[in-house]
C-alpha cells in the first residue's frame, strides 16, 4: 500500500479574480487529505462521501484522475481510500488536495516519475474539467505547500501573525460560484472586469506588506478584498456574520477565503485576540478552526510497494 497527502489553503487575497489571471496570495495550511492506493481485482474509491467505482457524481474529481492516469498507462484495479481533515466544499481547498495527494499516490504506485511540478500541472488540468474553469493556485499551492504568489507561482515569506478560520459549514460547490462570476462578468463586463482587477491589486500591494510584516495593513486590505468578493456575489449572510464578529473581536482584517457562497471564512490575528475571534465565531454561529502555514505540500507518507 501507498499513502500519500496533501494540505488545504486559504487565500489571503486574489479568489475569484485569479481565475481571470488576475494576482492571488494563497497558503497552505497544517489540515491534510491522505490517499492509500494498492492494487485489487477492480476500481474501488472508498470516502466519507460513499464507496463507488468510477462514479461522476460522488467521486467527480477522484474518477477524473484515475480515468486519466488509466489513459496514459494502463493498468489494473485499484482500490483508493481517502481520509480528511478537511471540511469538503467549505472553500479549503479540499478538491485541490484531493486530487494533488492521488495523482502522487498513482505516481509512486505506477513509477510514472512525474516531479511536483508535472503533479500540480496535471491536478489543474483535473480542476478545469471538474470544475468547469480554474486556476491554478489551489492544486500549486497544495503540491508545493508554503505561501504562493499566482499567477507568477512566486514563494513569498509565511505569515507569522495567526489564521483563524470560521467555518459557516454552510456547503458550496466552487463551479457553481465560478459560474455564477462568469455570467455577472459577461453581462457588466464594464463593472465586474475593473473588480477583479482592484481585487488583483490587493493582492500586489499585500506582497510588499507581507513582507515586512505589516500585518495591521494586510488586514485592512483583506477588508477591502472582502468588500470587492461581496460586489461580484459571492458573500452569504452566515460569512458576514463570522466576518464582521471577527473584526469586533479585534482581527486585523477577516474575509472569505476560497470560493464562498458558504464555506469558510479567514481572520488575520495576533496572540492576544485569539480567544476573543474564536468565541465571537462561535456565538454568531461557525466552528473556529485555530491553523498555521504549512511548507510540506504533496508528499508519500508511506509505501511498502
Ligand atoms: N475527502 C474527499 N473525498 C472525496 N472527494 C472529495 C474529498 N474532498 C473533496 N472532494 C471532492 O471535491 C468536491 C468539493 O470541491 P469544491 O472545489 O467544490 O470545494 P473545495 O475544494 O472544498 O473549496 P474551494 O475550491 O473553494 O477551495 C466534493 O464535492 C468532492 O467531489
Ligand atoms: C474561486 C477560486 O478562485 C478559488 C477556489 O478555491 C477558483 C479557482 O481559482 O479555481
Ligand atoms: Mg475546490
Amino acid at each position: 500500500m501507498i499513502t500519500c497527502s496533501a494540505p488545504a489553503k486559504v487565500y489571503l487575497f486574489g479568489e475569484h479574480a485569479v481565475v481571470y489571471n488576475e494576482s492571488a496570495i494563497c497558503c497552505a495550511v497544517n489540515m491534510r487529505t491522505r490517499v492509500n492506493i494498492e492494487y485489487s481485482e477492480n476500481i474501488v474509491i472508498k470516502s466519507s462521501l460513499g464507496t463507488t467505482g468510477i462514479d461522476y457524481e460522488i467521486h467527480p474529481y477522484v474518477s477524473a484522475v484515475v480515468e486519466k492516469i488509466r489513459k496514459k498507462s494502463p493498468c489494473r484495479g485499484v482500490s483508493i481510500s481517502i481520509e480528511s481533515d478537511i471540511p469538503v466544499g467549505s472553500g479549503l481547498g479540499s478538491s485541490a488536495a484531493v486530487v494533488v495527494a492521488t495523482i502522487c499516490a498513482f505516481n509512486n504506485l505506477l513509477k510514472l516519475g512525474m516531479d511536483k511540478e508535472s503533479i500540480a500541472s496535471f491536478g489543474h488540468s483535473i480542476e478545469k474539467e471538474i470544475q468547469g474553469a480554474a486556476s491554478a493556485t489551489d492544486t500549486y499551492v497544495s503540491t508545493m505547500g508554503g505561501t504562493i504568489e499566482v499567477p507568477k507561482r512566486r514563494h513569498l515569506k509565511n505569515p507569522l501573525c495567526n489564521l483563524i478560520i470560521g467555518n459557516t459549514n454552510v456547503f458550496s460547490s466552487t463551479g457553481q460560484l465560478v459560474a455564477k462570476v462568469a455570467s455577472l462578468k459577461s453581462i457588466y463586463p464594464e463593472i465586474i472586469t475593473p473588480i477583479l482587477s482592484t481585487i488583483g491589486k490587493t493582492s500586489l500591494r499585500g506582497e510588499g506588506l507581507l513582507e515586512n510584516e505589516d500585518y495591521r495593513a494586510l488586514g485592512e486590505l483583506m477588508d477591502v478584498n472582502q468588500g470587492l468578493l461581496e460586489a461580484i456575489g459571492v458573500g452569504c449572510d452566515e460569512l458576514s456574520r463570522l466576518i464582521h464578529s471577527s473584526r469586533a473581536a479585534g482581527a486585523f482584517g477577516a474575509k472569505i477565503t476560497g470560493a464562498g457562497g458558504g464555506g469558510c471564512m479567514l481572520a488575520l490575528a495576533d496572540n492576544e485576540n485569539i480567544d476573543a475571534i474564536s468565541r465571537e465565531i462561535k456565538n454568531a454561529g461557525g466552528i473556529p478552526i485555530i491553523t498555521g502555514v504549512t511548507d510540506s505540500g504533496v508528499r508519500v507518507d508511506f509505501d511498502n510497494e
